[in-house]
């Protein structure tokens, strides 16, 4: 297969010469059982190169088993990579085969692998190098046939050089590397892929593309495209359901793209804004109109999420446990940002908290202890009590240096229980 058929084969649009080395690598290493790492920002094409090695190779009668490392809370991470045996925790009542074993015979495609936890880093470098591994709560050797690809965001020889992600498994996996450069450095592949996605959305939604201005054409090719190709498939859907019938020109383009947008404006909600009423009957939503406004309302609950994130860090870095308590009252008083920490300090001075002194120091650690926290819980809305006891375990183990007498104290349980705690988690 040339390079032509194989792009057109798996929708990989894209004529820099950046896309040409991809495609030429996919087709070398396909072929082959050799580990790949996909490198690359979010929604720069990582998966479907993931996707298109695996069709192309020997295992493609086999599973691609597709796993986000990132997204999997730590407490389970271990009985989803590797499975787990009746009764290796509670809750485990039957055994269970891992993404290793669901993929034998086919691929493995390890997507975020930064964000995979130290202990678990270990576990995966054995797998790499023999395809060996261990059960939770089992000492019985499994092996699986698996071709791994690792996908990352992130320079992984900086998170060797910060102390997060082991040097030997940094080597294992830089035997092939792909390298998917953003979209803005590519600019040539903007309005070749901006063609197929309008082709593909005008053909879903049955709506007939007007076209687009030399203007709007430049602004596709000069804007930055932090999202990448996914922000531009976006672009394009929204573009084609909601300026139906519309030529596009500079000014419609721009409501479509970042930086332009701000809280509070409204000519950037879609659905509210533009729905003719004479479209649906008696008021009710299209199935086009639910989409949008799930996506907006997605993309919102994320921005939101962040913001908490960077307020609790800020809040963390900037302020003591007992000044954050104190804050709510700063900020009904609408007291000046600047002078909050010196209002609340006042305010603990004289007041009813009876604290003279404030330690504002946040250590390091702890600060990304609070992190750990906060992405356990972001992670799951409710863990369940058994996650969050293992979680809480860990945290108090690594605080600690492993020392399981002190970390059974911080946790207010005997020893004998954590031991048996420990066993049950299959935790080291
Ligand atoms: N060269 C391309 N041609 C056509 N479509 C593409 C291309 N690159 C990416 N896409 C499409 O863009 C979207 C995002 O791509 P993909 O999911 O592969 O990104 P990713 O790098 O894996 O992102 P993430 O790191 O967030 O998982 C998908 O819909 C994919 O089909």
């Amino acid at each position: 297969m040339d390079r032509q058929a194989l792009q057109e084969r798996y929708g990989i649009i894209g004529e820099s010469e950046a896309i040409k080395q991809v495609v030429d690598k996919i087709m070398q290493v396909s072929g082959t059982d050799i580990t790949v790492l996909l490198q690359g920002e979010s929604g720069v094409g990582k998966d479907i190169t993931a996707r298109a090695i695996h069709s192309l190779s020997k295992r493609d009668r086999k599973n691609i088993v597709i796993v986000n490392c990132g997204a999997i809370p730590e407490g389970i991470i271990e009985s989803e990579l590797f499975g787990h045996e009746k009764g290796s925790f509670t809750g485990a009542h039957e055994a269970r085969k891992g993404y290793f074993e669901k993929a034998d015979g086919g691929t493995i495609f390890l997507d975020e692998i930064g964000d995979t936890p130290k202990n678990i880093q270990v576990k995966l470098l054995r797998v790499l190098e023999s395809g060996e591994f261990f059960r939770v709560g089992s000492s019985k050797m499994y092996t699986a046939d698996v071709r791994v690809i690792a996908a990352t965001n992130k320079d992984l020889w900086e998170l060797v050089k910060e102390g997060s992600f082991r040097e030997d498994l940094y080597y294992r996996l830089d035997t092939v590397k792909i390298k998917l450069p953003p979209l803005r450095d590519r600019k040539e592949d903007i309005i070749p892929i901006f063609r197929k996605f309008v082709t593909e959305f005008s053909s879903k939604y049955d709506s007939v593309f007007q076209g687009f201005s030399d203007e709007a054409k430049e602004l596709l090719i000069s804007y930055r495209w932090p999202g990448n190709v996914r922000e531009l498939r976006n672009v394009a859907e929204q573009l084609v359901v909601l300026e139906k019938s519309q030529f596009i020109d500079k000014d419609r383009l721009q409501k479509y793209l970042k930086g332009r947008q701000h809280l509070g404006s409204t000519d950037n909600l879609p659905v509210l804004s533009r729905k003719d009423p004479e479209d649906e009957p008696s008021g009710q939503q299209s199935s086009t109109d639910t989409g949008i406004i799930y996506r907006a309302l997605v993309e919102m609950r994320t921005d939101i999420s962040d913001v908490k994130k960077m307020l609790a860090k800020f809040l963390y870095s900037t302020f003591s446990e007992k000044e954050i308590k104190a804050l709510p009252s700063a900020v009904s008083r609408n007291i000046d940002p600047n002078d909050i920490s010196g209002h609340i300090r006042d305010q603990m001075d004289d007041s009813s908290l009876g604290i003279r002194s404030v330690d504002t120091t946040v250590e390091e650690e702890n600060e990304e202890e609070i992190d750990e926290i906060e992405q356990f819980f972001a992670d799951k809305e409710i863990p369940s009590i058994e996650e969050a006891e293992k979680f809480l375990i860990e945290q108090a183990l690594k605080r600690f240096d492993g020392n399981r007498r002190k970390a059974s104290e911080a946790l207010g349980v005997s020893e004998r229980t954590l031991y048996r705690k420990l066993d049950q988690y299959g935790l080291q």
